[in-house]
């Protein structure tokens, strides 16, 4: 079974380049650290880079993980193949674009593309946040599922994730101590739902909405509280129908509690989401059912 390392970074291809980087720079707070004709990255922590806009909406959307080492890259990918799950090794262009020595690919039953990675660059320079919206790191991704058990077999049993909590059948799914680094969430298509990033405190947060809120950006859900991971959070609309959030607080267990946690089974219902009321604007929750989240009080 794989052992990921720690979320690395997400891939988004755009029709819509150019105003995703502007939005990631004005909007979000992230700081550009390289741009090309067909690709530009930006994060919003030390890291080489979180998130990379790629041309054309065709690219979809991946998920890099990093792997401790190079060895555990190459089990990885061999204990995938013997189970079956087709599995591409990068060419060096790839990896060259991705910052990465080496990497492979593959896609979860939702189709999802997920990459492992080993030996990403590190960064000597420390974050420059192109606005003071208080981003401490990027932290997680909402993951699209057309089948949650499905999916939460193969991340637990393939990839080495531990469930912490679930919410109805959606798994949110922990590789380390914090209490989530991929949150399935049910939905008829594949792809990255959100982009998450921590930021150091609630005030980041409410001052956020308000900045948010005079910008003309659509406000998603919150600000709120998460029943969860105890996590304030604020989620909004960036270009393409791309979600991002902003959380802090998120749970951290200690090895302790990891050894003793038992994952808890949240209903589908408004305060399983937010604890103090909020109620969102996604899609996903609107078409639900009469009676369920987007209705019920
Ligand atoms: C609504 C989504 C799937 C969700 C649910 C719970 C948490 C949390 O506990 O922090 C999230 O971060 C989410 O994105
Ligand atoms: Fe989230």
């Amino acid at each position: 079974m794989a052992d990921l390392h720690d979320i690395r970074y997400v891939r988004v291809g755009t029709d819509r380049l150019d105003e995703s980087v502007e939005f990631a720079i004005r909007i979000l707070g992230l700081e550009l650290v390289h741009r090309d004709s067909d690709a530009a990255y930006l994060r919003g922590d030390d890291r080489d880079h979180n998130i990379c806009y790629v041309k054309g909406a065709a690219e979809g959307h991946v998920v890099g993980f990093e792997m401790a080492t190079g060895e555990q890259l190459d089990q990885a990918a061999a204990e995938m193949e013997r189970a079956g799950i087709a599995v591409r090794r990068g060419s060096a262009e790839e990896c060259e674009r991705r910052r990465v020595r080496d990497m492979i690919r593959f896609a979860d039953p939702s189709g999802n593309a997920i990459e492992l990675v080993s030996r990403p660059a590190a960064s000597g320079r420390r974050y420059f946040p192109s606005r003071a919206a208080g981003i401490t790191s990027f932290s997680h991704i909402g993951l699209r599922t057309t089948d949650a058990r499905t999916d939460e077999a193969f991340w637990t049993g393939r990839l080495g994730a531990k469930v912490s909590d679930w919410i109805e059948d959606a798994a949110l799914l922990r590789i380390d101590g914090v209490h989530h680094k991929v949150a399935l969430f049910n939905s008829a298509y594949a792809g990255v739902h959100h982009i998450n990033f921590q930021v150091g405190e609630v005030d980041d947060i409410m001052r956020s909405w308000y900045f948010l809120q005079e910008q003309g950006v659509q406000i998603a859900f919150g600000p709120g509280r998460h029943a969860t991971s105890g996590a304030r959070f604020l989620y909004f609309y960036g270009p393409d129908g791309m979600i991002y959030e902003y959380s802090c607080g998120v749970r951290v267990f200690s090895e302790e509690e990891e050894r003793v946690h038992v994952p808890r089974q949240f209903r589908r219902e408004p305060t399983s989401y937010c604890t103090w009321g909020s109620k969102p604007d996604i899609a996903e929750f609107r078409s639900e059912a009469e009676g369920s989240i987007a209705h019920a009080g």
